[in-house]
């Protein structure tokens, strides 16, 4: 694997959840992959889960670790190019990126889109330069459109827990009091396309995904009638992608409640984290047998380290070529 940006770095879903799954039974299988070897992690954004399981996933493979809060402790980034640097920017990121890449061998990026800008955010910009100009793989610490470590643990949790070969999986939108990215759903529907499960989305109208991400996906206005006899509810509120960024209803009725998770084949209840109680889900559902969000977080453990095997592989390979 050469960098892990979307669904499309993964050559064979099915394999890569398997041998998650077996590093969650031999976590330091391969503790000598990573030796002598240094990851980057940069944050220009907040993180609990991301920052600490890809940090324990790193060390698991004997990697090195580096982690920088860049949008706080680093210089102001620009990302024009020609642009005259007369304004609150310090560098660019034509000299940060390859500079970063003198230091490390595996470098994650995460920034958040700004939802404002829809063609920047959905070009990729921010992630795309650090491919383009740090010379080392880059994987996506979630990106402005997607979260493929976020994604890729999702999955792992779905085929730990299923109970039949394929599986209803529900996305349901839910309310919020601000206005969030797309890249969560985005991104676990570009998974679940991938995936060999009955895939439904259901949100209030005006809240219609990108159809590149929609995919097959069956897509309902109609929460309850989606929620019967599903096998998994995952929850995540977005912002409008047809209005860019734009908060267009916060209806309280979209709430996932104990009632609705009746209406279901026993779900499972996943959301990524983190998670504002009694307004995307509420507390009985949480705190009940149906939540599976504890588990679901602790896979992002196996999720990354399979992901930094496949790429610690590449880069082992192309400078010792004679070992393969
Ligand atoms: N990394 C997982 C989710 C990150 C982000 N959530 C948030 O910003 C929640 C913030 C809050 O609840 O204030 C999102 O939706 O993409
Ligand atoms: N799910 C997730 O990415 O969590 P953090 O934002 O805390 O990293």
């Amino acid at each position: 694997m050469q960098h892990f940006l979307s669904v499309k770095d993964a050559i064979d879903v099915q394999a890569l959840v398997k041998e998650a799954l077996l590093y969650k039974k031999a976590p330091y299988a391969d503790k000598h992959l990573g030796r002598n070897r240094t990851m980057g992690l940069l944050f220009f954004n907040s993180s609990l889960r991301t920052r600490l399981s890809t940090q324990r996933a790193a060390q698991n493979l004997g990697l090195e670790l580096m982690v920088m809060n860049v949008g706080q402790d680093g210089w102001g980034l620009e990302f024009e190019d020609g642009a005259i640097m007369n304004g609150d920017k310090a560098e660019h990121i034509k000299e940060a990126a390859p500079v970063v890449g003198q230091y490390c061998d595996i470098v994650g990026i995460r920034s958040f889109p700004t939802l404002v800008n829809r063609e920047e955010d959905y070009s990729e910009k921010v992630i795309n330069q650090f491919v383009k100009h740090t010379g080392k793989p880059i994987v996506s610490l979630e990106s402005a459109t997607r979260h493929p470590l976020q994604s890729l643990a999702d999955l792992i949790t779905i085929e730990e827990l299923k109970t039949k070969p394929r599986p209803k999986v529900v996305l349901t939108w839910a309310p919020h009091v601000k206005a969030l990215p797309q890249a969560v759903p985005n991104s676990f529907a570009e998974w679940m396309n991938a995936a060999d499960v009955d895939f439904v989305i259901t949100h209030p109208e005006g809240y219609e995904l990108a159809p590149e991400f929609v995919g097959n996906a069956k897509v309902t206005y109609n929460q309850e009638e989606a929620f019967k006899d599903a096998d998994f509810i995952y929850a995540k509120n977005w912002s409008s992608y047809e209005q860019y960024g734009k908060i267009l209803n916060q209806d309280p009725a979209w709430m996932v409640t104990m009632d609705k998770m009746k209406l279901t084949n026993n779900a499972k209840f996943m959301h990524c984290l983190p998670v504002r109680r009694n307004i995307v889900v509420e507390d009985a559902v949480l705190d009940s047998h149906h939540s599976v969000v504890v588990q679901q977080a602790g896979n992002r453990i196996w999720s990354a380290q399979v992901v930094l095997k496949q790429i610690l592989l590449k880069i082992i390979k192309e400078e010792s070529p004679y070992l393969f």
